[in-house]
């Protein structure tokens, strides 16, 4: 190797997990859960209704105890951190978020940013706003959006908390794009993307196999707590374990975009073993 090379180093991990377990209601939740995510990575964390994805955004955000030397952030043990001090740096966007009060959008965004000086502040929830399209309900009462609107400005909020700070970030989001048509899918999750490139470790809980295929570095399954599938798209989406895991038969096809696409398939095949009902029943 020449001289003036050196190998590529790993980047350092901004989280980590060692068998982490969670247990709520005398139920284990979650079950010895290990796993890495580094800077720039998108992983995305997928799993039936109930397999265990906001119980664990929910410990990693610190709602949820987990005892703090299983969980460490930008290689500290996690509860080493003062709670300022890591607001700065990891962002969570939960699956539902109730408003106490009616606010603006513009004033939902800025609870992301309380302490900022009131130019820098406005700045950025412009910069925000502009980029998740949400400029035009800037002084619109939040309820009064639309589902869709509304998760675009709780994801502007979540944001707001790590922009232009420094690094490392992380950001913890359970189905931020559910809400979404398929354009505002597409908007949120190239700006995600933009995120990731500039360094920020992604977390993202969805369901759509489709979103996660096309833009995340890697997947991780769960099931009942525990990961059953961890890797690149490819890898992990695959007919058997889609149908262990979801109960769903389907095809995938690789794309010509470079990724896999998951295509479920109809009823009538899905039910081809079963008992004849569907057969039996009239095609006209
Ligand atoms: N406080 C609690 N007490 C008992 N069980 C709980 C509690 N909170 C969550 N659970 C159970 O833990 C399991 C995991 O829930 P969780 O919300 O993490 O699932 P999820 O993967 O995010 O599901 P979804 O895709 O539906 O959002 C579920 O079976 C849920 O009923």
């Amino acid at each position: 190797m020449p001289d003036n090379l050196t190998p590529l180093q790993p980047q350092p991990a901004i989280l980590e997990t060692h068998s982490i377990a969670i247990c709520l209601g005398g139920h284990p939740i979650v079950e010895d859960l290990s796993f890495t995510l580094r800077p720039g990575e998108l992983v995305a964390l997928l799993g039936p209704n109930g397999a265990g994805k906001s119980t664990l955004i929910r410990a990693l955000a610190g709602e949820i105890d987990v005892p703090p030397d299983r969980v460490r952030f930008a290689g500290r043990a996690m509860g080493d951190w003062r709670r300022a001090d890591i607001a700065r740096h990891r962002a969570v966007m939960p699956q539902k978020v109730d408003l106490q009060f009616p606010m603006t959008t513009r004033e939902v965004i800025a609870l992301g940013r309380p302490r900022e000086s009131a130019e820098n502040r406005q700045r950025i929830i412009g910069e925000l706003m502009a980029r998740l399209d949400i400029a035009r309900f800037a002084d619109r009462l939040v309820p009064t959006l639309s589902g869709g609107e509304q998760q675009r400005v709780q994801l502007a909020r979540v944001l707001a908390q790590i922009w232009e700070r420094p690094a490392p970030h992380l950001l913890l989001l359970d189905e931020c794009s559910s809400a979404l048509d398929p354009a505002h899918q597409q908007l949120i999750f190239r700006e995600l993307k933009q995120l990731a490139a500039r360094g920020v470790a992604l977390l993202v809980a969805v369901h759509d196999l489709n979103l996660a295929s096309q833009f995340a570095d890697r997947l991780m399954l769960l099931q009942s707590g525990r990961v059953v599938a961890e890797g690149t798209p490819g890898e992990v989406l695959v007919p058997d374990t889609l149908r262990d895991v979801y109960g769903l038969t389907c095809r995938v096809e690789a794309l010509p975009e470079g990724y896999p696409m998951v295509i479920p398939t109809p009823e009538s095949e899905f039910r081809a073993n079963a008992p004849g009902r569907l057969r039996s029943m009239p095609t006209g």
